[in-house]
């Protein structure tokens, strides 16, 4: 069932319900507050609706209490702010708490690669699951919001059913998320879709309630989200298959950038022309160091597993190809630094010993902090164990990455970086390497050798500034 929103008609399919509360609107909780719970706690609040987030990092939830966001997220500080300062947010370490608070509760926990393979360790879901369940006094809804390998609903629903009295009524439902980092706060209020698996007219009408803010919100701007009403596995579906066709798309173009480099093309130009095809489309179509993050490199080998699981493994072959063209730009980037630096490789990769190279950016992409499987990261940690003296700034993950590769020398800013550098690698396509004034740069560096691993960098402005300019897929 599709239902557009607004409706012309009233939606007969979703029964009004009240919340278990008694309140006017459901009072929702989020369990786990990173870099989904965090941006959409503060959002629903921003919503107008009564928000407790719950996590057992009390580090977090103090910072969170105290109106400091514990991510880079644009434009979320404020809105914490504002919602604290309103009394309708707030954190809590305690279950028993968040238990009693809530009608829905999201879980939002994290759904790392395991250690021991490819597929999704699912420990976190299950431990706040569990305790959740066992402190609920009245009838709730549990929605799992992290991604999982499908039949996590079927077993989440044993799991609630095993720690709750049955006359509770508790219920589960899957509503998976689809926000980007960078664009967090914008995704969740004005989503582009909202899916739901559902087993009750009252899980729907709970989940319908919860989500009226998101209605209402794209009704006064004069837009429409639509409702996806489906079952628990197509939900779960929906969400690594989305995500599956994004890695997808990303490596088709850094196959067709392979290409171009044995060929003489330029990838760039190939990617603009064939996305002028509404079919094909021009988004995601950014051939450069490839995709990382806590999301689609994860989600991608743990859609495998699972799909492997249930006999199904064929099917998703193709998704071993996308990842290992994925993580052959990394080494790509390594290629072209000894070739400009005219270091020979051996069979043991290039010798970088006694270079010095200048890596701007950290995060797997601009408008974060996040370095989880960075690319750009992967490959400073490569130039290090080439032998190269590596020098990294990214204006907002110094942190995070000098937690993560603790073996590599950061830098205050960008010029710090670069200076005596023989080359530098432009790694994330932040606005200040983009928008960097390669005359400038030109001035404080050693060699003026440049790889550009986002092909984000004006090449014929910095090859009139002088540089040698390397971009991936590129003459
Ligand atoms: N990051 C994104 O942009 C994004 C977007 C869509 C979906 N997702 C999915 O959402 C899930 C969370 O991702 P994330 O990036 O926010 O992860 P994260 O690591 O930033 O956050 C997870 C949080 O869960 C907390 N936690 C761990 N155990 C807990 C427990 N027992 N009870 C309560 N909290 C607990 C952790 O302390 C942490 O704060 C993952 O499944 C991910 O795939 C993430
Ligand atoms: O044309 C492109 C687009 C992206 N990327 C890279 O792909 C990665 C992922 O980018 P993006 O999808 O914007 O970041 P995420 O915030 O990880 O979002 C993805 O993963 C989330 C978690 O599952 C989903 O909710 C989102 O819909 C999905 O886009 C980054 O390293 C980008 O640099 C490219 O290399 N080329």
């Amino acid at each position: 069932m599709t239902i557009p929103y607004p409706n012309t008609q009233p939606v007969p399919a979703i029964a009004a319900v009240t919340p278990p509360s008694g309140a006017a609107r459901p009072r929702v909780t989020f369990l786990g507050t990173g870099y989904l719970g965090a941006t959409y706690a503060i959002c629903y609040a921003e919503l107008g609706y009564e928000v407790l987030g719950y996590d057992v990092d009390a580090d977090k939830i103090a910072k969170l209490n105290a109106g400091e966001v514990p991510i880079h997220e644009p434009g979320l500080d404020e809105l914490l702010r504002r919602n604290l300062t309103a009394g309708r947010l707030r954190f809590s370490t305690d279950i028993q708490e968040t238990a009693d608070f809530g009608d829905v509760h999201f879980i939002c926990v994290g759904t790392p690669q395991r250690a021991d393979g490819m597929g999704a360790d699912l420990s976190y879901v299950e431990a706040s699951v569990t305790s959740l369940a066992q402190h609920l006094t009245r009838k709730a809804l549990i929605v799992g919001k992290s991604t999982v390998p499908v039949g996590t609903a079927e077993w989440v629903e044993q799991l609630v059913g095993k720690h709750t009295p049955t006359d509770l009524g508790v219920e589960v439902a899957w509503s998976p998320e689809f926000l980007q980092e960078g664009f967090a706060v914008d995704d969740v209020l004005r989503p582009n879709r909202i899916v739901v698996g559902v087993k009750s007219e009252w899980a729907n009408g709970m989940l319908y309630a919860a989500h009226k803010g998101v209605f209402d919100l794209a009704a006064t701007e004069d837009r429409e989200v639509p409702l996806v009403v489906t079952d628990f596995a197509t939900a779960e579906l929906v969400k690594v298959a989305a995500n599956a066709f994004l890695a997808t798309k990303i490596s088709f173009i850094n196959a067709m950038a392979e290409v171009c480099e044995a060929a003489g093309g330029d990838v760039t130009q190939l990617a603009r022309s064939i996305g002028y095809d509404p079919r094909i489309g021009n988004r995601f179509l950014q051939a450069g160091l490839g995709f990382g993050g806590a999301c689609l490199p994860k989600d991608i080998r743990a859609f495998q597993a699972r799909a492997q699981e249930l006999g199904a493994g064929e099917a998703l072959r193709f998704l071993h190809e996308v990842d290992l063209i994925n993580l052959r730009r990394r080494t790509r980037v390594l290629q072209l630094a000894a070739d400009l630096l005219g270091r020979r490789s051996g069979p043991a990769g290039p010798d970088l010993s006694g270079t010095r190279i200048a890596v701007l950016g950290a995060t797997f992409k601009p408008n974060t902090d996040d370095v989880r499987d960075a690319p750009a990261l992967a490959v400073a940690a490569l130039l290090d164990k080439a032998g190269a003296e590596v020098h990294v700034f990214d204006p907002q993950g110094m942190e995070n990455a000098r937690r993560a590769v603790p073996e590599l020398t950061y830098e205050a800013s960008m010029t710090d970086a670069v200076r005596d550098a023989d080359l530098v690698c432009v790694l994330t396509e932040w606005a200040e390497f983009r928008n960097a004034d390669p005359v400038a740069l030109g001035e404080l560096v050693n060699g003026r050798k440049v790889v550009d691993g986002r092909n984000c960098l004006d090449s014929t402005l910095w090859t009139q500034a002088g540089w040698e300019y390397r971009g991936l897929g590129r003459p």
